[in-house]
């Protein structure tokens, strides 16, 4: 089923005007050679990049992708060079090409100039999938490469049609596009910007992403809580809060620490959040209000994003009608009092979880999840990979096959 999709997505993007097909290490780690043999069987004119990623044994490596049918095979630009140079021996007896990729290479632009001297047809400027959750790039490096060599260049990590026309304007010969192809839920049409820019880079124009806060803000707009749970390893979920009001919050948490009732610290948090802020509070007990409808007002006057309460909240039909995103532990009519004990602003622990300030608070109606201030462009952008990987998910779906099919549970299960 995994090559059957395989192949498919490889003939949608090749009708979106893809030219080269690559088959990645994950699909060759999992299928093996028959991976190159499905694609060159269905693909027999196209050329067939096969990223083996080789490190050892580059002589042997080669020969079994080219014999599957391989064209061009990605070797690691870190390995030792007699790997590289037994790779290029067997290269040219078999009649194809190699690709040394500087993925996590130490030295990236040292070692590109020293594969090129080694003889190599292509050089790959490659920054790995997880390098690109930290928010590293291969366009900069590839600028500085692109001056130093005069080897091919090819160029791979988390390109879309913005940043595969920078690469080209930067010298790359080769875009080689991955997740913002393979995990669309309409390849062709991915593939086809992607072809559209490269052509005519002029007519791109080239976004500007804003400071890391705003990226990740306009990031965890897209994704949902359970695609950042699922980022997480399934962790980061408040316990037993639940949405009051229909609706999305991102936002930064100010935190309050208080006590059964007491809602003298939850009001003047109000006056310390700014505008985008989510106000997290520990109330410690779920029968006696410490919020209400018009500290939600107070709120909304300040453009506060949203609030989320281990405690209770009350003036409900109030709330429906000021539309404030407020999730809680529930809800009753009794409030208690102002006595003021407790804390704004320090760590605390809200559903479970424990909460910074500053931590990115996400909330829709499956809950609310805590990302940790310091992981949160990280765990953004793998909350956008699960998103893409549901969306081609549904996909599949809708085209007929039943989950389980499609993720081939059977074969996965653990031994
Ligand atoms: O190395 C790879 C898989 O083995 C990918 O080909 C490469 O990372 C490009 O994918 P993406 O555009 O998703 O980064």
């Amino acid at each position: 089923m995994e090559l059957d999709r395989s192949v498919e997505i490889a003939r949608e993007a090749i009708a979106g005007g893809a030219d080269w097909i690559e088959i990645g290490t994950p699909l060759i780690k999992s299928e093996g050679m028959d991976a190159i043999r499905t694609m060159r069987k269905a693909f027999p004119d196209r050329t067939i990049l096969a990223d083996m990623k080789t490190v050892d044994t580059g002589a042997m490596e080669v020969e079994m992708a080219a014999k599957a049918g391989a064209d061009v095979v990605i070797v690691l630009g870190s390995a030792d060079d007699s790997t590289l140079l037994d790779a290029l021996r067997s290269a040219h007896k078999y009649g194809v090409r190699l690709m040394a990729d500087l993925i996590s290479a130490p030295d990236p632009v040292k070692r590109a100039i020293e594969l090129e001297a080694l003889g190599v047809d292509y050089v790959n400027v490659h920054i790995g999938i997880d390098q690109q959750m930290t928010g590293k790039d291969p366009v900069s490096l590839l600028k500085e490469i692109s001056e130093r060599v005069d080897v091919q260049l090819a160029v791979a990590g988390g390109l879309d049609a913005n940043s595969a026309v920078q690469a080209v304007k930067a010298g790359a010969r080769i875009v080689i596009v991955g997740g913002n192809i393979t995990r669309s839920d309409n390849v062709t049409e991915a593939a086809r910007k992607i072809r559209q820019s490269v052509d005519s880079p002029e007519a791109v124009e080239i976004r500007n992403v804003g400071t890391v806060d705003q990226e990740i803000r306009a990031i965890l707009k897209e994704v949902s809580t359970s695609n950042i749970s699922d980022a997480m390893h399934r962790k980061g979920a408040m316990k037993g809060i639940h949405p009051l009001v229909r609706g999305k919050v991102v936002g930064t948490a100010v935190t309050v620490q208080s006590f059964p009732g007491d809602w003298a610290k939850t009001v003047e948090a109000i006056d310390i959040a700014k505008k985008g802020d989510v106000i997290v509070i520990y109330n410690g007990s779920k029968d006696i209000a410490c919020w209400g409808g018009l500290a939600t007002l107070s709120s909304l006057n300040k453009g506060i994003a949203g609030v989320v309460i281990e405690g209770a909240v009350r003036d409900i039909d109030e709330i429906e009608t000021l539309g404030l995103p407020i999730y809680t532990s529930n809800t009753v009519p009794n409030a208690g009092d102002p006595k003021g004990f407790g804390e704004i602003n320090a760590e605390i622990t809200c559903g479970g979880q424990t909460v910074k300030p500053g931590d990115y608070i996400v909330g829709d109606e499956s809950g609310v999840v805590v990302i940790p201030a310091e992981r949160a462009y990280e765990l953004a952008r793998r909350a956008k990979e699960v998103n893409k990987t549901e969306k081609r998910l549904f996909d599949e779906i809708r085209r007929g096959g039943t989950l389980s099919e499609i993720l081939e549970l059977k074969k996965w299960e653990k031994r």
